[in-house]
């Protein structure tokens, strides 16, 4: 079966799925596209040879459309998604799965009683090869008992645009994903330290900033969000167990000895250095869609991201420790020992 995608969103992550789709994954076609860009979703749907779609609208549902990718802006995704369940359709949804919480139980409450999943929510750490061998080693036993975690997530620079809230919302989500799924545990509470700021900062934007997780285990999680670090992409993680540690493996890069020197390359974009992870995350999908079950991050992972979200927000303003209160995991997402 070739699993026809309709997409909402074409801009940079939209486009890059779309070629992924088209060039990269097997068993999928893209046949609509639409964007409040006109001009880029004409111009990503002719790279894919789709129809371009005037609204979501005409996406969803449609006759052509057996999956629905949503891309678009994170405010934009609650609505794309909410047409998706009512319509029994699969869909992908980028991160955030919604911006207010309101919206994403909408989501969860929606897809528990349409019965059956549909959604997956696009925390691509999970695909990951060295996140992957990193959660094996934990769930085997490798390391003992998980006592902490110390991640790091650095970007080289950010726009403008890109605010205090964002640090949580827009980049450590990540981190907030991958630790729950790593440790299979869940995200208690939040406190936020303000370490001083780097001079290449905006005068709005605090950065650094250090987020501390307790686990409802009482396992401890510190991840630095660094988004002006200026060297590269650099993404860290190592988990500390009562007889070991497993540490995130860099991905692999020659080592080039010159000139009395040796040195190796730092990714400077989320791009390269998780571009094999979309492609894995994207099959997956694909082959989830085409085997009539959904898989993966599920809309309540989404959900309980942005609980913990908010909570570590409200921290980072109040300086105080804030409870995530995430609460009970529905049957419906339960998943099995070994799922993504
Ligand atoms: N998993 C990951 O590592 C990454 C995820 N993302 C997520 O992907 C989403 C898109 O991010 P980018 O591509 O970087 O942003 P972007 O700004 O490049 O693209 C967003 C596109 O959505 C379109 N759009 C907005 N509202 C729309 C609507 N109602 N209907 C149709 N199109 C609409 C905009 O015109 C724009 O072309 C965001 O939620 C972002 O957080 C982005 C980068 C990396
Ligand atoms: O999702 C992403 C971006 O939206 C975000 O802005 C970056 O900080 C992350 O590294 C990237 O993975």
């Amino acid at each position: 079966m070739t699993v026809k995608v309709g997409v909402v969103g074409a801009g940079m992550i939209g486009a890059d799925h779309v070629r992924r789709l088209t060039s990269v994954v097997n068993g999928a076609e893209v046949t609509a596209v639409t964007d409040i860009d006109t001009d880029r979703a004409a111009e990503v749907a002719a790279s894919a040879g789709a129809r371009v779609a005037p609204s979501g609208r005409e996406v969803i549902g449609a006759a052509d459309v057996d999956a629905v990718l949503v891309a678009s802006w994170g405010p934009a995704h609650a609505e794309s998604v909410l047409a998706a369940i009512d319509a029994g359709t699969p869909v992908f949804c980028e991160k955030p799965l919604a911006t207010t919480i309101e919206d994403c139980v909408r989501i969860v409450d929606a897809e528990t009683r349409h019965g059956r999943r549909l959604v997956q929510v696009g925390f691509m750490r999970r695909y990951d090869a060295g996140y992957r061998a990193m959660r094996r080693a934990v769930a085997a036993g490798e390391i003992g008992t998980p006592l902490m975690a110390h991640c790091a997530h650095r970007n080289p620079t950010v726009p403008e645009s890109y605010h205090s809230e964002m640090a949580t919302h827009d980049t450590a989500i990540h981190e907030i994903d991958a630790v729950r799924w790593l440790l299979d545990d869940e995200i208690a509470s939040a406190r936020v330290l303000r370490p001083r700021r780097t001079t290449r900062r905006f005068d709005h934007l605090q950065d650094p900033q250090v987020m501390l997780f307790e686990m409802l285990s009482g396992a401890r999680v510190d991840v630095e969000v660094f988004v002006n670090c200026q060297y590269g992409y650099d993404i860290r993680c190592e988990v500390v167990g009562e007889t070991g540690t497993v540490q995130l493996a860099d991905p692999e890069q020659p080592l080039v000895r010159s000139q009395g020197r040796a040195h190796t390359l730092v990714p400077q974009h989320w791009k390269d250095r998780f571009g094999a992870a979309y492609d894995l995350e994207i099959q997956e999908w694909v082959d989830s869609v085409a085997a009539g079950r959904a898989a993966g991050p599920s809309a309540w992972d989404g959900y309980a991201a942005a609980m913990i979200g908010d909570a570590t927000v409200r921290a980072l303003h109040s300086g105080d420790l804030v409870g995530a209160g995430v609460g009970d995991r529905p049957d419906l997402y339960e998943r099995a020992a070994d799922e993504t």
